[in-house]
Protein backbone atom coordinates (compact mmCIF):
# COMPACT_ATOMS: atom_id res chain seq x y z
CA UNK A 1 0.00 0.00 0.00
CA UNK A 2 1.13 3.43 -1.31
CA UNK A 3 2.64 5.40 1.84
CA UNK A 4 -0.30 8.44 0.75
CA UNK A 5 -2.82 6.15 1.08
CA UNK A 6 -2.94 6.75 4.49
CA UNK A 7 -4.22 4.48 6.74
CA UNK A 8 -7.55 5.93 8.39
CA UNK A 9 -9.69 2.86 9.13
CA UNK A 10 -7.68 -0.21 10.07
CA UNK A 11 -9.04 -2.05 12.32
CA UNK A 12 -11.76 -1.23 14.20
CA UNK A 13 -11.20 -2.59 17.80
CA UNK A 14 -14.22 -4.52 17.02
CA UNK A 15 -13.65 -5.80 13.48
CA UNK A 16 -11.36 -8.24 15.39
CA UNK A 17 -10.62 -10.02 18.78
CA UNK A 18 -9.27 -6.98 21.03
CA UNK A 19 -7.12 -8.68 23.03
CA UNK A 20 -5.29 -10.45 19.81
CA UNK A 21 -5.51 -7.14 17.96
CA UNK A 22 -3.44 -5.59 21.29
CA UNK A 23 -0.33 -8.16 19.68
CA UNK A 24 -1.20 -6.75 16.07
CA UNK A 25 -3.83 -9.25 15.06
CA UNK A 26 -5.56 -8.00 11.65
CA UNK A 27 -8.48 -9.12 9.41
CA UNK A 28 -5.71 -10.36 7.08
CA UNK A 29 -4.71 -12.79 9.82
CA UNK A 30 -8.29 -13.19 10.86
CA UNK A 31 -9.15 -14.10 7.38
CA UNK A 32 -6.69 -17.12 6.99
CA UNK A 33 -8.43 -19.03 10.40
CA UNK A 34 -10.94 -20.52 7.90
CA UNK A 35 -9.46 -22.77 6.22
CA UNK A 36 -7.06 -24.62 8.45
CA UNK A 37 -9.57 -27.08 9.94
CA UNK A 38 -10.39 -28.34 6.75
CA UNK A 39 -6.75 -28.57 4.93
CA UNK A 40 -4.42 -29.41 7.10
CA UNK A 41 -4.86 -32.92 9.04
CA UNK A 42 -3.63 -32.78 12.11
CA UNK A 43 -4.77 -29.05 12.80
CA UNK A 44 -6.74 -29.09 16.73
CA UNK A 45 -9.96 -27.21 16.11
CA UNK A 46 -8.49 -25.76 19.47
CA UNK A 47 -5.20 -24.38 18.32
CA UNK A 48 -5.49 -20.52 18.79
CA UNK A 49 -3.07 -17.52 17.75
CA UNK A 50 -0.03 -16.44 19.24
CA UNK A 51 2.65 -14.15 18.00
CA UNK A 52 6.42 -15.09 17.89
CA UNK A 53 7.88 -11.95 20.32
CA UNK A 54 11.64 -13.74 20.31
CA UNK A 55 13.92 -16.63 18.98
CA UNK A 56 16.40 -18.29 20.90
CA UNK A 57 18.90 -21.06 19.77
CA UNK A 58 16.29 -23.81 20.60
CA UNK A 59 13.09 -22.18 21.35
CA UNK A 60 10.44 -19.67 20.51
CA UNK A 61 8.57 -17.13 22.83
CA UNK A 62 4.79 -16.93 22.15
CA UNK A 63 2.42 -15.01 23.70
CA UNK A 64 -1.28 -15.25 22.41
CA UNK A 65 -4.58 -13.96 24.94
CA UNK A 66 -3.38 -15.83 28.05
CA UNK A 67 -0.65 -17.62 26.73
CA UNK A 68 2.83 -16.85 27.44
CA UNK A 69 4.72 -19.86 26.24
CA UNK A 70 8.04 -20.86 25.25
CA UNK A 71 7.89 -23.66 22.44
CA UNK A 72 10.17 -25.29 20.20
CA UNK A 73 10.76 -23.86 16.55
CA UNK A 74 8.58 -24.42 13.83
CA UNK A 75 7.94 -23.58 10.19
CA UNK A 76 11.24 -21.87 9.70
CA UNK A 77 8.95 -18.74 11.97
CA UNK A 78 10.31 -15.51 12.92
CA UNK A 79 10.18 -12.90 15.15
CA UNK A 80 6.38 -11.08 14.34
CA UNK A 81 4.63 -14.50 12.93
CA UNK A 82 1.83 -15.96 13.38
CA UNK A 83 1.40 -19.20 14.92
CA UNK A 84 -1.36 -21.28 15.30
CA UNK A 85 -0.09 -22.88 18.84
CA UNK A 86 -2.07 -26.75 20.12
CA UNK A 87 -2.42 -25.69 23.47
CA UNK A 88 -2.96 -29.81 24.15
CA UNK A 89 1.36 -30.49 22.55
CA UNK A 90 1.94 -26.85 23.14
CA UNK A 91 3.66 -26.92 19.59
CA UNK A 92 3.14 -24.82 16.29
CA UNK A 93 0.75 -26.70 14.11
CA UNK A 94 0.58 -23.96 11.48
CA UNK A 95 2.25 -20.09 10.80
CA UNK A 96 -0.03 -18.11 9.55
CA UNK A 97 0.76 -16.79 5.91
CA UNK A 98 2.99 -13.17 6.51
CA UNK A 99 1.96 -9.92 5.44
CA UNK A 100 5.58 -8.82 5.57
CA UNK A 101 9.20 -10.22 5.77
CA UNK A 102 12.16 -8.07 6.51
CA UNK A 103 15.05 -10.42 5.62
CA UNK A 104 18.78 -10.39 4.77
CA UNK A 105 21.58 -12.65 3.56
CA UNK A 106 23.56 -13.80 6.24
CA UNK A 107 27.26 -15.37 5.45
CA UNK A 108 27.66 -18.36 8.32
CA UNK A 109 29.41 -21.41 7.67
CA UNK A 110 26.52 -22.06 5.08
CA UNK A 111 24.97 -18.53 3.35
CA UNK A 112 21.26 -18.45 3.40
CA UNK A 113 18.42 -15.94 4.06
CA UNK A 114 17.66 -14.70 7.68
CA UNK A 115 14.50 -13.26 8.23
CA UNK A 116 14.69 -10.39 10.57
CA UNK A 117 10.76 -9.97 11.16
CA UNK A 118 8.09 -10.61 9.63
CA UNK A 119 4.52 -9.10 9.72
CA UNK A 120 5.44 -5.17 10.40
CA UNK A 121 2.91 -2.46 8.99
CA UNK A 122 5.14 0.41 9.18
CA UNK A 123 8.54 0.67 8.95
CA UNK A 124 9.54 4.34 10.10
CA UNK A 125 13.46 5.32 8.54
CA UNK A 126 14.87 7.75 11.40
CA UNK A 127 17.36 10.35 10.91
CA UNK A 128 17.76 13.34 12.19
CA UNK A 129 18.16 16.96 10.96
CA UNK A 130 21.69 17.40 11.26
CA UNK A 131 24.77 14.92 10.59
CA UNK A 132 23.60 12.09 10.20
CA UNK A 133 21.27 13.37 7.69
CA UNK A 134 22.40 11.39 4.41
CA UNK A 135 19.33 10.74 1.71
CA UNK A 136 21.82 8.26 0.13
CA UNK A 137 20.84 6.28 3.61
CA UNK A 138 17.84 7.03 3.43
CA UNK A 139 16.93 6.17 -0.17
CA UNK A 140 19.16 2.38 0.93
CA UNK A 141 16.23 1.80 4.01
CA UNK A 142 13.44 2.77 2.06
CA UNK A 143 14.24 0.55 -0.34
CA UNK A 144 14.72 -2.36 2.21
CA UNK A 145 11.27 -1.14 3.54
CA UNK A 146 9.55 -1.29 0.40
CA UNK A 147 11.09 -4.72 -0.57
CA UNK A 148 10.27 -6.23 2.51
CA UNK A 149 5.98 -5.28 1.40
CA UNK A 150 6.24 -2.56 4.45
CA UNK A 151 5.14 0.96 4.54
CA UNK A 152 8.05 3.45 5.15
CA UNK A 153 7.48 6.19 6.87
CA UNK A 154 10.90 8.71 6.93
CA UNK A 155 10.76 11.15 10.23
CA UNK A 156 13.59 13.34 10.77
CA UNK A 157 14.22 14.16 14.44
CA UNK A 158 15.85 16.75 16.31
CA UNK A 159 13.98 19.86 14.11
CA UNK A 160 15.00 21.35 17.67
CA UNK A 161 18.61 21.36 16.80
CA UNK A 162 18.03 22.69 13.25
CA UNK A 163 17.90 25.76 11.84
CA UNK A 164 16.02 24.93 8.59
CA UNK A 165 14.38 21.87 9.48
CA UNK A 166 11.96 22.40 6.41
CA UNK A 167 15.00 22.20 4.11
CA UNK A 168 15.59 18.55 5.61
CA UNK A 169 11.99 17.52 5.09
CA UNK A 170 12.17 19.16 1.50
CA UNK A 171 15.62 17.06 0.81
CA UNK A 172 13.70 13.45 1.86
CA UNK A 173 10.19 14.41 0.33
CA UNK A 174 12.77 13.94 -3.28
CA UNK A 175 13.48 10.36 -2.81
CA UNK A 176 9.50 9.17 -3.45
CA UNK A 177 6.40 10.35 -3.60
CA UNK A 178 4.79 6.94 -2.12
CA UNK A 179 6.67 8.15 1.33
CA UNK A 180 5.56 10.53 4.12
CA UNK A 181 8.00 12.91 5.51
CA UNK A 182 7.77 14.03 9.15
CA UNK A 183 10.52 16.56 10.75
CA UNK A 184 9.94 15.97 15.08
CA UNK A 185 11.14 17.58 18.37
CA UNK A 186 10.91 14.56 19.99
CA UNK A 187 12.79 16.35 23.27
CA UNK A 188 9.91 18.82 23.58
CA UNK A 189 7.18 17.60 21.84
CA UNK A 190 4.80 14.27 22.31
CA UNK A 191 5.05 12.61 18.62
CA UNK A 192 1.60 10.64 19.13
CA UNK A 193 -0.48 12.87 17.13
CA UNK A 194 2.23 13.24 14.25
CA UNK A 195 2.53 9.48 13.89
CA UNK A 196 -1.24 8.57 14.95
CA UNK A 197 -2.39 7.75 11.23
CA UNK A 198 -0.08 4.66 11.52
CA UNK A 199 0.26 4.18 15.26
CA UNK A 200 -3.15 2.41 15.93
CA UNK A 201 -4.56 -0.88 17.14
CA UNK A 202 -3.86 -3.64 15.48
CA UNK A 203 -0.78 -2.26 13.41
CA UNK A 204 2.80 -3.20 14.06
CA UNK A 205 5.51 -0.45 14.01
CA UNK A 206 9.30 -0.62 13.87
CA UNK A 207 12.26 1.80 13.86
CA UNK A 208 15.25 1.69 11.29
CA UNK A 209 18.26 3.95 11.97
CA UNK A 210 21.53 4.65 12.58
CA UNK A 211 22.69 4.67 16.62
CA UNK A 212 21.93 7.60 18.32
CA UNK A 213 18.91 9.40 15.69
CA UNK A 214 16.47 8.81 18.30
CA UNK A 215 14.60 5.96 17.85
CA UNK A 216 14.45 4.64 21.62
CA UNK A 217 13.09 8.28 22.74
CA UNK A 218 10.30 7.61 20.09
CA UNK A 219 9.14 4.80 21.72
CA UNK A 220 9.33 6.27 24.70
CA UNK A 221 7.41 9.22 23.64
CA UNK A 222 4.73 6.47 22.30
CA UNK A 223 4.72 4.91 25.45
CA UNK A 224 3.87 7.98 27.44
CA UNK A 225 7.44 8.55 28.65
CA UNK A 226 7.92 11.74 27.19
CA UNK A 227 11.09 13.37 28.70
CA UNK A 228 12.06 9.91 30.17
CA UNK A 229 16.04 10.55 30.26
CA UNK A 230 16.58 8.09 27.43
CA UNK A 231 20.22 7.26 28.49
CA UNK A 232 18.70 6.74 32.44
CA UNK A 233 16.44 4.57 31.56
CA UNK A 234 18.86 2.82 28.74
CA UNK A 235 20.55 1.46 32.06
CA UNK A 236 18.40 -0.40 33.68
CA UNK A 237 17.41 -1.88 30.04
CA UNK A 238 15.49 -5.27 31.39
CA UNK A 239 13.57 -3.26 33.92
CA UNK A 240 13.10 0.38 33.46
CA UNK A 241 12.95 0.76 29.34
CA UNK A 242 9.54 1.16 27.86
CA UNK A 243 6.47 0.05 29.96
CA UNK A 244 5.86 -3.61 28.75
CA UNK A 245 8.07 -6.59 30.02
CA UNK A 246 8.93 -8.29 26.41
CA UNK A 247 12.16 -6.47 25.37
CA UNK A 248 11.24 -7.55 21.90
CA UNK A 249 7.04 -6.54 20.94
CA UNK A 250 6.33 -3.79 23.20
CA UNK A 251 2.63 -2.91 23.43
CA UNK A 252 1.60 1.28 23.29
CA UNK A 253 -1.02 2.17 25.33
CA UNK A 254 -3.35 2.46 22.37
CA UNK A 255 -2.23 -1.22 21.45
CA UNK A 256 -0.22 -0.77 18.82
CA UNK A 257 2.59 -3.34 18.81
CA UNK A 258 6.33 -2.12 18.33
CA UNK A 259 8.63 -5.02 17.45
CA UNK A 260 12.01 -4.14 18.57
CA UNK A 261 14.64 -6.67 17.73
CA UNK A 262 18.05 -7.07 17.29
CA UNK A 263 19.54 -6.66 14.12
CA UNK A 264 16.57 -4.93 12.91
CA UNK A 265 17.85 -0.97 13.63
CA UNK A 266 20.52 -1.31 11.15
CA UNK A 267 20.35 -3.17 8.13
CA UNK A 268 22.41 -3.88 4.87
CA UNK A 269 21.03 -3.77 1.53
CA UNK A 270 21.05 -7.34 -0.21
CA UNK A 271 18.55 -9.08 -2.55
CA UNK A 272 16.44 -5.37 -2.92
CA UNK A 273 16.39 -4.96 -6.61
CA UNK A 274 12.31 -4.59 -6.45
CA UNK A 275 12.33 -2.45 -2.98
CA UNK A 276 15.08 0.07 -5.05
CA UNK A 277 12.80 -0.06 -8.65
CA UNK A 278 9.96 1.20 -6.31
CA UNK A 279 12.80 4.11 -4.92
CA UNK A 280 13.77 4.80 -8.57
CA UNK A 281 10.36 4.20 -10.15
CA UNK A 282 10.46 7.75 -11.63
CA UNK A 283 14.01 7.14 -13.17
CA UNK A 284 13.34 3.78 -14.61
CA UNK A 285 10.71 5.25 -15.86
CA UNK A 286 12.87 7.77 -18.23
CA UNK A 287 15.44 4.98 -18.97
CA UNK A 288 12.72 3.00 -20.67
CA UNK A 289 13.10 5.91 -23.37
CA UNK A 290 16.99 4.92 -23.51
CA UNK A 291 17.39 3.51 -27.02
CA UNK A 292 19.08 0.50 -25.60
CA UNK A 293 17.57 -1.64 -23.12
CA UNK A 294 21.10 -1.96 -21.40
CA UNK A 295 21.91 1.54 -21.22
CA UNK A 296 24.23 2.37 -18.77
CA UNK A 297 23.85 6.17 -19.10
CA UNK A 298 27.26 6.36 -19.58
CA UNK A 299 28.69 7.38 -23.17
CA UNK A 300 25.33 5.19 -25.25
CA UNK A 301 23.76 7.50 -27.74
CA UNK A 302 20.29 8.39 -27.45
CA UNK A 303 20.07 7.91 -23.79
CA UNK A 304 17.12 9.42 -22.13
CA UNK A 305 18.93 9.86 -18.32
CA UNK A 306 21.67 11.72 -20.16
CA UNK A 307 18.98 13.69 -22.04
CA UNK A 308 17.27 14.66 -18.65
CA UNK A 309 20.17 15.56 -16.92
CA UNK A 310 20.96 17.59 -19.60
CA UNK A 311 17.97 19.69 -19.56
CA UNK A 312 17.68 19.71 -16.26
CA UNK A 313 14.84 17.71 -15.34
CA UNK A 314 16.57 14.62 -13.85
CA UNK A 315 19.09 15.19 -10.50
CA UNK A 316 22.61 13.76 -11.60
CA UNK A 317 23.48 13.36 -8.24
CA UNK A 318 19.91 11.12 -7.86
CA UNK A 319 21.25 9.12 -10.68
CA UNK A 320 24.39 8.55 -9.29
CA UNK A 321 22.65 7.18 -6.07
CA UNK A 322 20.42 4.79 -7.99
CA UNK A 323 23.50 3.53 -9.77
CA UNK A 324 25.88 3.17 -6.74
CA UNK A 325 22.42 1.09 -4.56
CA UNK A 326 21.89 -0.98 -7.64
CA UNK A 327 25.90 -1.96 -7.52
CA UNK A 328 25.85 -2.41 -3.52
CA UNK A 329 22.66 -4.59 -3.81
CA UNK A 330 24.05 -6.78 -6.78
CA UNK A 331 27.40 -6.85 -5.33
CA UNK A 332 25.76 -7.99 -1.64
CA UNK A 333 23.59 -10.59 -3.41
CA UNK A 334 26.42 -12.03 -5.80
CA UNK A 335 28.78 -12.31 -2.78
CA UNK A 336 26.51 -14.08 -1.13
CA UNK A 337 25.75 -16.63 -3.72
CA UNK A 338 29.34 -16.91 -4.45
CA UNK A 339 30.01 -18.07 -0.99
CA UNK A 340 27.53 -20.56 -1.19
CA UNK A 341 29.12 -21.79 -4.85
CA UNK A 342 32.77 -21.42 -3.57
CA UNK A 343 31.83 -23.50 -0.63
CA UNK A 344 29.99 -26.10 -2.53
CA UNK A 345 33.28 -26.55 -5.13
CA UNK A 346 35.64 -26.49 -2.29
CA UNK A 347 33.69 -29.27 -0.12
CA UNK A 348 33.80 -31.51 -3.27
CA UNK A 349 37.11 -31.60 -4.25
CA UNK A 350 37.94 -31.93 -0.13
CA UNK A 351 35.54 -34.85 -0.36
CA UNK A 352 38.03 -36.29 -3.77
CA UNK A 353 40.98 -35.59 -1.63
CA UNK A 354 38.74 -37.28 1.31
CA UNK A 355 38.26 -40.52 -0.90
CA UNK A 356 41.39 -40.67 -2.73
CA UNK A 357 42.97 -41.63 1.00
CA UNK A 358 40.58 -43.78 1.94
CA UNK A 359 41.16 -45.82 -1.64
CA UNK A 360 45.19 -45.55 -0.81
CA UNK A 361 44.63 -46.71 2.57
CA UNK A 362 42.76 -49.57 1.65
CA UNK A 363 45.14 -50.51 -1.06
CA UNK A 364 48.37 -50.59 1.80
N1 LIG B 1 17.28 17.76 20.87
C1 LIG B 1 16.76 16.58 20.58
N2 LIG B 1 17.34 15.48 21.06
C2 LIG B 1 16.80 14.29 20.74
C3 LIG B 1 15.65 14.17 19.93
N3 LIG B 1 15.36 12.86 19.80
C4 LIG B 1 16.30 12.18 20.49
N4 LIG B 1 17.18 13.04 21.07
C5 LIG B 1 18.35 12.71 21.89
O1 LIG B 1 19.28 11.96 21.11
C6 LIG B 1 19.98 11.01 21.94
C7 LIG B 1 19.93 9.62 21.33
O2 LIG B 1 18.59 9.17 21.33
P1 LIG B 1 18.20 7.62 21.39
O3 LIG B 1 16.73 7.56 21.44
O4 LIG B 1 18.95 6.93 22.44
O5 LIG B 1 18.74 7.12 19.98
P2 LIG B 1 18.59 5.65 19.33
O6 LIG B 1 18.32 5.85 17.88
O7 LIG B 1 17.62 4.82 20.07
O8 LIG B 1 20.04 5.06 19.50
P3 LIG B 1 20.50 3.49 19.51
O9 LIG B 1 19.79 2.81 20.63
O10 LIG B 1 21.98 3.58 19.73
O11 LIG B 1 20.16 2.90 18.18
C8 LIG B 1 19.34 11.10 23.32
O12 LIG B 1 20.16 11.89 24.13
C9 LIG B 1 18.01 11.79 23.06
O13 LIG B 1 17.56 12.54 24.16
C10 LIG B 1 15.06 15.39 19.43
O14 LIG B 1 14.06 15.40 18.69
N5 LIG B 1 15.66 16.56 19.80
ZN1 LIG C 1 20.37 5.62 -20.83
Amino acid sequence: MPASERPETIDAPDAVDAPLARLGWTPFFEAQLEGFSSSIPDFSAAAQPTRVTAVHRNTLRVIGVDVDLTIPHAFEATVGDWLMLDPQTKTACARLERSSLIKRKAAGRITYTQSIAANIDTVFVVSSCNADFNVARLERYVALAFEADTTPVIILTKADLSDDPDGYVAQAQTISDRVAVLALDVRNTDPSDALAPWVQLGQTIAFLGSSGVGKSTLVNALSGQIKAATQGIRDDDAKGRHTTTHRELHQLPNGCAVLDTPGMRELQLTDAASGIKDVFADLIEIAAQCKFSDCAHQSEPKCAIKAGIADGSVDPARVERWQKLQDEDAHNSEAASQTVAHRKARDKSLGKTIKGLQKGNRKK
